[in-house]
């Protein structure tokens, strides 16, 4: 590619270029047929804007608050793992990224950097994120982002076991070290069989973990627990039932369960069941600043980002995270202006026609 990128797409590309293939691979790839992976990106193309004109948009606004902390836009940095095989920097790299833009850094447990190291590196409002550990392991993690200034959990809640990501099985990934277990498993076995992230899931995860543990994981932390994994409005009752303080719509980026839908198509149902009791936060496939736009528009908070973000780091360490955060609050910025809306709270249904409205349109 010649030149400096002029959209995320273009870091994707950058990241390939620089990337050992084992470990763009792991990033860049979704769960067996990679049909939702596909669709995470395709079912944005679907949706059309349906713009304003002659509305004063000489200031535009995209700040935000989400669980109480003020954003300078409607992006959340996703959790992902494995951020030092991008970047020997690492989280810490990607948490400076974060917090030079004034948006909210999730931290994965399974990160390669300590959440002490990030806590520290950084004044990102940081949230951590977790899996339905065992539950020693889930008092840890509960204690050591309270002590290190965490402001909520983000249970992943579609992981009782890990998908099949059959390019890493095939490149027989090995994982780095996930440093926040050192002390808590035994060391975890390379596998010669594929990915040994297996391993990791085996030793760490609680298949039986269910709706009633939400009480014991609220019943050990003062700290809001958002539910990260919803996509039907059947999950979304039940996650407010549960007391959860808001609803992370997602497919995991499509690296979990494949053939379900893309998140943009599920989101409306949520935000439906969800009846604006908590915040609906919301990814998968936001590329552009359209997107972020649409999703606004269907119902969402804010969103979080997920692969640009990595990619951004391997090209780039933190600059390039910087820029791709940037990037997207720019494309935002520009698709709010011209499709009439001053702040956040003016994008509304009626911005956006999904499928649904253009079918109606034909009948
Ligand atoms: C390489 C990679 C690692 C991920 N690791 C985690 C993780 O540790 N915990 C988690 O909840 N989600 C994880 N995710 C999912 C992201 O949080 C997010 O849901 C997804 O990346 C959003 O889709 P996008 O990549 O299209 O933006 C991971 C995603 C990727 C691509
Ligand atoms: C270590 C893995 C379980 C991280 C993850 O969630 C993923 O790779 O999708």
């Amino acid at each position: 590619m010649a030149g400096e990128p002029v959209n995320v797409n273009e870091f994707e590309e950058l990241a390939r270029q620089v990337l050992p293939k084992i470990s763009y691979d792991f990033f860049s790839g979704g769960a067996e047929d990679q049909h939702t992976l596909k669709q995470n990106i395709e079912a944005f193309r679907r949706i059309t804007i349906r713009p304003r004109i002659l509305v004063d948009v000489s200031k535009i606004d995209m700040s935000t608050i989400i669980l109480g902390h003020k954003t300078s836009a409607p992006i959340i940095v996703a959790p992902t793992s494995s951020h030092q095989l991008a970047h020997p920097e690492g989280e810490v790299a990607t948490a400076r990224g974060a917090a030079a833009c004034n948006v909210i850094m999730g931290v994965a447990f399974t990160s390669t950097c300590t959440m002490e190291e990030v806590a520290s590196s950084c004044k990102a409002v940081r949230f951590i994120q977790t899996f339905a550990f065992k539950r020693e392991i889930t008092a840890n993690m509960v204690q050591r982002a309270e002590r290190n200034g965490f402001r909520a959990i983000i249970l992943t809640a579609d992981t009782p076991r890990l998908g099949r990501k059959e390019a890493d099985i095939k490149n027989k990934m090995i994982a780095p070290p996930f440093k926040n277990f050192e002390g808590l498993i035994s060391t975890v076995a390379v596998s010669d069989k594929g990915s040994n992230v297996e391993a990791y899931a085996a030793e760490t995860l609680d298949p039986s973990f269910c709706w009633k543990d939400i009480a014991w994981l609220k019943s050990i932390t003062k700290l809001p627990i958002l539910i990260k994994g919803v996509l039907t409005g059947e999950d979304a009752t039940k996650a407010i039932e549960a007391g959860v303080a808001g609803i992370i719509v997602s497919n995991h980026g499509a690296r979990q369960l494949d053939y379900t839908p893309a998140t943009i198509s599920a989101l409306e149902e949520v935000v439906h069941a969800v009846q604006v009791k908590v915040p609906v936060l919301f990814d998968g496939g936001i590329r552009r600043g359209t997107d972020i736009f649409k999703a606004l528009a269907l119902g969402a908070k804010a969103v979080l980002i997920g692969r640009p973000v990595i990619y951004g780091l391997a090209a780039k360490g933190e600059t390039g995270v910087k820029q791709v955060i940037e990037m997207l609050k720019n494309e935002l910025e520009q698709t709010m202006a011209l499709a009439g809306c001053r702040t956040v709270d003016d994008i509304t249904r009626s911005h956006v026609n999904t499928e649904t409205e253009r079918m109606e349109c034909r009948m």
